[in-house]
């Protein structure tokens, strides 16, 4: 043998190195002992693992799914990792304990439940493929994720304190609402607890969605472990569940995350947002469930809410045994599951979803100065999320052509009008700086006892503001008519929108940052998991991807402000004097510091309080200024809206009209504080988009889906035709587009040249 350290030749049992003195036998005998050490431990883990295992790797399924291994175990059996030898791809199967199935009865049962429960394709639910019985197991084989169970990254961010900012909570929290909302429509899911969330960077799924459905009630309650999340009186075998099952699962989920484990419900004491959670949560598990919220969209759209306006809701979280609080209101009764009547938008009261108190509504100023959603992103509605499932988005994507001759209006009113000289375009307030862009220093500044101080002043300023403006309105969280004429609507209550000047000039620099955000979470993905490398890369892939698009559409700004620079100069004085007037349609406009360009965020301007709005036009009031928006897509009611139209020629057909096109932020404002102009809750049937089915309908007279209607006013917010906002951007879906892209919360940078047969748009203009 040779010598390790020196490489000499030695006698086999030499102590020493002749050459270069190592002791050979000593170092030798240290590596045999670790290895064999290794190999024992290795063995024993592995006996360890066999031995509660239902059947050893190996073990063929229904003749078809070959086990592999243990991924985990849980109250009613195990979870293994299989191939599926017929196609050839990683499948994992659930095998349950024999006992669950009592008698035949018990196993046509679970036949049946899980059969039906193959019928359920929404994306957020785990895809379940078949089911058997093998060897007295029931087992279900379904698609394999390779994500993080919420239970792991709970336990992660335990370890190290951390808990779940309230922004990335929110698709989360949305996703588990749409995932129930779909199962729901046959039972309640009942078990819904951390370990059967699966994440990953774009998305969310939730398993095993069919159990409660598909065990005899005494063999659930008797094995619905204590755990903390499963609603107590799934317990009892002679209760029968209903939508506030999974009412208490999801308070109890949103408990975990943001409060942690230990938290008692209505014991917090500090920031109002996350008091307003904590009341939230309370609610939602109140152990008499007549107390709790009626269906978990109720729930989440009050969550929604309050994230996003980081407003205290009047009425979240009040129960009956709180004594300062006026006692809550029966929820109104919960039809059965299936039966008619279950729809969870129809158990969407006012009282259900709460509504903001009048006097929070001027913090939306400051909370919203901080940075938006996060793991927003792992909604449908974002854009990694399209990368990854390009079908499913039908967003006007294509590649930007040259800029086209204007095509000609269809409408009268635009072909009779005179051609306007074009105004200087207004350079995006965002883009030019996005990509390096990053709005924490505005979190940070909210934070800080001096915007603590101003934002209090800003509080009382815009609470009188707003109780002047309001008088004894009425709230308009009722749709009114639909046919009601456009500038009768505009005297009509408008919903108060969470905005703010950074919000409104940072929308899209908000962009960067959520960028950086779906890298960090797929970076604690990686450190966590080594299984989700692949969902990791995929994120990074899509990440540099949005990344790509954030620099194109910043060369494009920067090209736009070198053009515009000559007589946006000329014009920096007025457009600073109409700034500091207080004129809430400059949100977006760019003030110039010596040729460069930025938003006008650092100098807040007091709210535009005036209310009258042009005929056909209707006033929303935001604390960036009041501002008015147009009922219908362009031209109008009941004409076909103006398509493929470029976004100069949108500007300009608004300023014909002495109009201008809306900003992002004023359109968000517009569609609503929800995620579509009607609520949380998506309805392919309520606008002019993708049909249930996932059919494209065809444009459509402006406003003839009369229940597209935002709180605001506005009909056909999304759907229709996308609509293209001042930042050269595209919102709100078209007649091709389905609940990710058909929402409030989409939005696509666009080459401004391009007009496509769904893109159409609508015109903001300042109250006078
Ligand atoms: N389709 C899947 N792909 C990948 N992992 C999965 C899948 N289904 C479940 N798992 C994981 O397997 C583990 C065990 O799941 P299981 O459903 O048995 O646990 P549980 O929900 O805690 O218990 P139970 O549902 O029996 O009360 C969980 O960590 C879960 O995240």
């Amino acid at each position: 043998m040779l010598c390790h350290q020196c490489g000499s030749p030695v006698e086999d049992d030499a102590q020493k190195c002749p050459n270069c003195g190592v002791g050979l036998r000593r170092a030798r005998r240290k590596t045999k002992t670790s290895a064999e050490g290794l190999r024992r431990m290795t063995m024993e883990l592995k006996a360890l693992d066999v031995q509660g295992l239902y059947f050893p790797p190996g073990e063929v399924i229904a003749e078809r799914f070959k086990l592999e291994e243990r991924i985990g175990e849980g109250s009613f059996g195990q979870v293994y990792r299989a191939e599926d030898t017929l196609i050839e791809t990683d499948v994992a199967i659930k095998l349950f304990a024999t006992d669950v199935l009592r008698t035949p009865i018990d196993e046509e049962r679970f036949l049946k439940a899980t059969r039906a429960a193959r019928a359920l394709t929404q994306r957020n639910v785990v895809r379940l493929h078949d089911s058997g019985v093998h060897k007295g197991h029931p087992w279900v084989s379904m698609q394999h994720l390779e994500g993080l169970s919420l239970d792991k990254v709970l336990k992660m961010r335990g370890e190290r304190g951390q808990r779940f900012e309230l922004d990335e909570l929110e698709p989360i929290v949305q996703q588990i609402t749409l995932a129930l909302q779909h199962i729901g429509r046959d039972y309640p899911h009942g078990n819904l607890k951390p370990q059967n969330i699966i994440l990953m960077p774009d998305l969310l799924k939730v398993t095993d969605t069919y159990v409660l459905a598909a065990l005899a009630p005494e063999v659930f309650a008797g094995r619905a472990d204590e755990s903390p999340f499963v609603a107590p009186e799934l317990r009892s075998a002679s209760v029968v569940p209903d939508a506030r099952v999974d009412v208490y699962s999801v308070g109890a989920l949103i408990k975990a995350m943001v409060f942690g484990q230990e938290h008692t419900p209505g014991s917090y004491q500090g920031e109002s947002p996350l008091e307003a959670v904590d009341a939230l949560v309370r609610r939602a598990m109140a152990f008499d469930r007549s107390e709790r919220y009626a269906s978990v969209e109720a729930l989440s759209e009050d969550f929604s809410t309050i994230v996003d306006t980081g407003l205290r809701l009047a009425n979240a979280g009040v129960v009956s045994e709180a004594p300062a609080a006026p006692p809550a209101p029966p929820a109104p009764p919960v039809a059965p599951p299936g039966a008619p009547g279950a729809d969870p938008l129809a158990q969407e009261t006012a009282m259900d979803i709460g509504e903001p108190l009048e006097d929070d509504i001027a913090t939306v100023e400051v909370k919203r100065s901080s940075q938006k959603p996060e793991l927003i992103d792992m909604l449908p509605t974002n854009e990694v999320d399209r990368d990854a499932h390009p079908t499913s988005a039908k967003a006007p994507v294509a590649p930007a052509p040259p800029v086209a001759p204007p095509a000609e209006p269809e409408a009268p009113l635009a072909d009779d009008a005179p051609e306007l000289e074009e105004r200087p375009p207004v350079v995006p307030t965002q883009v030019a700086a996005a990509p390096k862009a990053k709005t924490t220093p505005a979190k940070r500044e909210s934070k800080s006892p001096a915007g603590l101080i101003a934002a209090v002043v800003l509080v009382v300023v815009l609470i009188a503001v707003f109780a002047l403006n309001r008088g004894g309105e009425d709230d308009a969280a009722e749709a009114p008519e639909p046919v009601a004429q456009a500038n009768e609507v505009s005297e009509e209550p408008q919903e108060e929108v969470a905005s703010s000047p950074e919000a409104d000039a940072g929308a899209d620099v908000d962009e960067a940052a959520l960028q950086a955000e779906r890298e960090a979470f797929g970076a604690l993905l990686a450190q966590a998991e080594p299984q989700t490398e692949k969902a990791v890369s995929d994120a990074t892939q899509a990440a540099q991807t949005r990344a790509e698009e954030l620099a194109e559409e910043a060369r494009a700004a920067e090209a736009a402000a070198t053009e515009a620079a000559p007589a946006a100069v000329a014009q920096a004085d007025s457009s600073a004097s109409s700034a500091s007037a207080g004129n809430g349609s400059s949100a977006s406009q760019p003030a110039q510091t010596g040729g460069a360009t930025r938003p006008t965020q650092q100098a807040p301007r007091p709210a535009a309080n005036a209310t009258d709005c042009p005929p056909g036009m209707l006033l929303v009031r935001a604390n960036a200024g009041n501002f008015c928006v147009d009922a219908y897509e362009y031209p109008g009611r009941g004409r076909t809206p103006k398509n493929r139209v470029t976004w100069f020629e949108a500007r300009r057909l608004c300023a014909q009209d002495n109009k201008r096109l809306c900003t992002m932020s004023e359109w968000r404002s517009a569609c609503g504080g929800a995620a579509f102009p009607y609520g949380n809750s998506y309805d392919a049937d309520r606008c002019n988009t993708a049909d249930e089915d996932g059919f494209e309908r065809s444009l459509a007279a402006a406003g003839s889906f009369a229940q597209c209607r935002s709180r605001s006013g506005a009909f056909d917010m999304t759907g229709n035709v996308f609509e293209w906002v001042e930042e050269q951007r595209v919102a709100g879906g078209g007649y091709d587009s389905e609940s990710d892209v058909a929402s409030c919360r989409y939005s696509s940078p666009k080459a401004p040249g391009s007009g496509e047969a769904n893109i159409g748009f609508r015109c903001c203009a300042s109250p006078e």
